[in-house]
């Protein structure tokens, strides 16, 4: 076989295939052109095995690594739970999954994806304590469905928002027939459920328990319409029913945040998985700011339809012409400040007013009455008032600041009974020494308004009912810091002049209606 040179080979190889591989290979057998002894097939051979060994190393390796590496890796599990912090029956039965596959299978990687500000840590911190409880919260959710399901199934008529809340309905209450789909989204159509009401028919007492899933703060518009509806349709001489909605919400924030809390006191059961009232706070705070939401939604809608926009629109209450609500006038606002009036803001400043204005107001004017019930001498004097400066059969807000002896009997009440007797818990900013006590920078600091009410250092018979001495003292304005029902400083009730007005308003009302029958002495 003759000899080819280092030069013919490069050629020949080049000029069989340019590929990278060949290439390789030419340049290797290139080398060994160098042993002219070993014949050119051997060469050849030689070169291939020796690459495709190589070659079939490294596969090798390769496969074999990825194989090692699938072994070892832990398998993981995603939960897809867009919101993580609603604290809601769904999220607790995340957590004690999570947590019971967390103990049976140690290796096992579980990964919750959610939409929220949750971090991994504070995610872990609301598992429960322990397999034992999960187990335990599991036979608690077992009855709790089986109780629900109980109630459920004796309703008349079950409406669902969507589809997923019509098949828990379906398997718990058990009444396919009975129970009605409606549109989740605005225009809702709740024609078809109006019909089925069966409180059309008489029935002797009629009760509504709920005509929407449990979770009250979702899909008030229908709810409400339904109900709305359902009233409507009421013989006059049955009892009406009540929905009583916001107005829970308000009492009951109004006792859960007076209510203690046990881990203030020992921080360490935050660890442990206690929150006390903090969650239940933060639930009625979701309700009432979905509630809201859905008034202005509401109000935004009829206007729309109305057509109206600017000055006018705010002439618009619930198709009251003339009569704007409060939202009415901030979304007018709204479209000529959208900066400043956004939705967020317009909500906290209805549920301010609500939360703060309600009960506040309330209590104010129930007590007034009932001190003038049992003082006819100061009822007395007081339609005497009325009767002097505006007559009967007339009454508008601009009268209430000229009259002054309401002005003093509103005053005398809210001194013997101030509706916020301890104002809001303050902070001290920094050290300093009141009364001769050193208050350390950052002590929560209560206000003891009942007691200054009543501190007979300060006040004139402090116990007894003298709407007049406001007089003798110049107003509450004169009283000083020895009256502060509305607190002091810049924190006070910002509230204050509404109130009086709204007091005064329906003082005036009451007075003008009461018979003067005395209730002295009783009850
Ligand atoms: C008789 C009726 C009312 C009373 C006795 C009252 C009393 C109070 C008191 C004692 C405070 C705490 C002040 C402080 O921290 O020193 C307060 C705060 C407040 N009130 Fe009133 N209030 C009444 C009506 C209203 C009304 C009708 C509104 C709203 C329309 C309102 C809105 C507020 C707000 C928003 C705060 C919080 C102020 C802040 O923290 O800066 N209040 N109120």
């Amino acid at each position: 076989m003759p000899h080819s040179s280092p030069a013919e080979t490069q050629t020949r190889w080049a000029a069989r295939s340019p590929s990278v591989i060949d290439g390789a290979l030419g340049l290797v057998v290139d080398h060994l052109a160098f042993f002219p002894s070993i014949p050119a097939q051997i060469r050849w051979a030689a070169t291939t095995t020796l690459l495709s060994s190589l070659l079939s190393l490294v596969l090798f390796s390769a496969v074999a690594a990825v194989i090692s590496g699938r072994r070892g890796r832990r398998t993981a599990v995603g939960f897809f739970h867009p919101y993580t912090n609603d604290g809601g029956g769904g999220e607790r039965v995340l957590w004690c999954f999570v947590r019971a596959m967390q103990e049976e299978k140690p290796d096992l990687d579980c990964a919750v994806f959610t939409v929220d500000d949750a971090s991994p840590q504070s995610l872990a911190a609301r598992g429960p304590l322990s397999i034992l409880l999960s187990r335990c919260t599991l036979v608690y959710y077992t009855i709790f469905s089986w109780l629900y399901g109980s109630v459920g199934s004796c309703a008349h008529l079950a409406m669902a928002n969507s589809s997923w809340t019509r098949s828990h309905i379906d398997c718990l209450w058990k009444i396919p027939q009975l129970t009605k789909r409606v549109h989740r989204h605005p225009p809702r159509d709740t024609s078809s459920l109006q019909r089925m009401l069966p409180l059309g028919k008489p029935v002797r007492s009629p009760v509504i328990i709920s005509v929407a899933q449990f979770r009250p703060e979702k899909a008030h518009s229908p709810r409400l319409e339904a109900f709305a509806h359902a009233v409507g349709i009421l013989d006059q001489d049955m009892p009406r029913p009540k929905l009583q909605f916001f107005r829970g919400i308000v009492e009951e924030t109004s006792v859960v945040s007076g209510a203690a809390n046990v881990a203030d006191f020992f921080p360490a059961l935050r660890r442990l998985g206690w929150h006390g009232p903090e969650r239940k706070l933060a639930w009625l705070q979701r309700t009432r700011d979905a509630l809201i939401g859905e008034f202005i939604k509401r109000h935004r809608f009829r206007r729309r339809r109305s057509g109206s926009n600017g000055e006018a629109a705010v002439a618009i209450g619930n198709g009251d012409k003339g009569r704007a609500t409060v939202i009415d006038v901030m979304l007018s606002l709204q479209e000529s400040d959208p900066g400043t009036y956004t939705d967020v803001t317009i909500k906290g400043l209805i549920a301010e007013i609500l939360a703060a204005g309600i009960d506040t107001s309330a209590v104010t004017m129930e007590r007034a009455m009932c001190l003038l019930l049992i003082h006819p001498e100061v009822l007395h004097a007081a339609r005497a008032e009325l009767d002097a400066k505006i007559g009967q059969g007339r009454m508008a807000e601009e009268d209430i600041p000229n009259l002054p002896f309401l002005n003093f009997i509103i005053n005398e009440t809210l001194r013997l009974y101030p509706a916020v007797p301890l104002l809001m818990p303050h902070e001290s900013s920094q050290d300093c020494t009141v009364g001769g006590y050193d208050v350390p920078h950052g002590t929560m600091l209560l206000a003891n308004a009942w007691a200054i009410h009543r501190d007979p250092n300060t006040w004139d018979k402090p116990q007894e009912f003298k709407p007049e001495r406001f007089q003798c003292e110049g107003g509450k304005e004169e009283a000083g810091l020895r009256m502060l029902p509305f607190g002091s400083g810049r924190r006070k009730c910002p509230g204050e002049s509404l109130a009086m007005r709204v007091i005064g308003l329906a003082l005036v009302t009451l007075i003008h209606c009461s018979s003067g029958r005395s209730f002295r002495g009783r009850r």
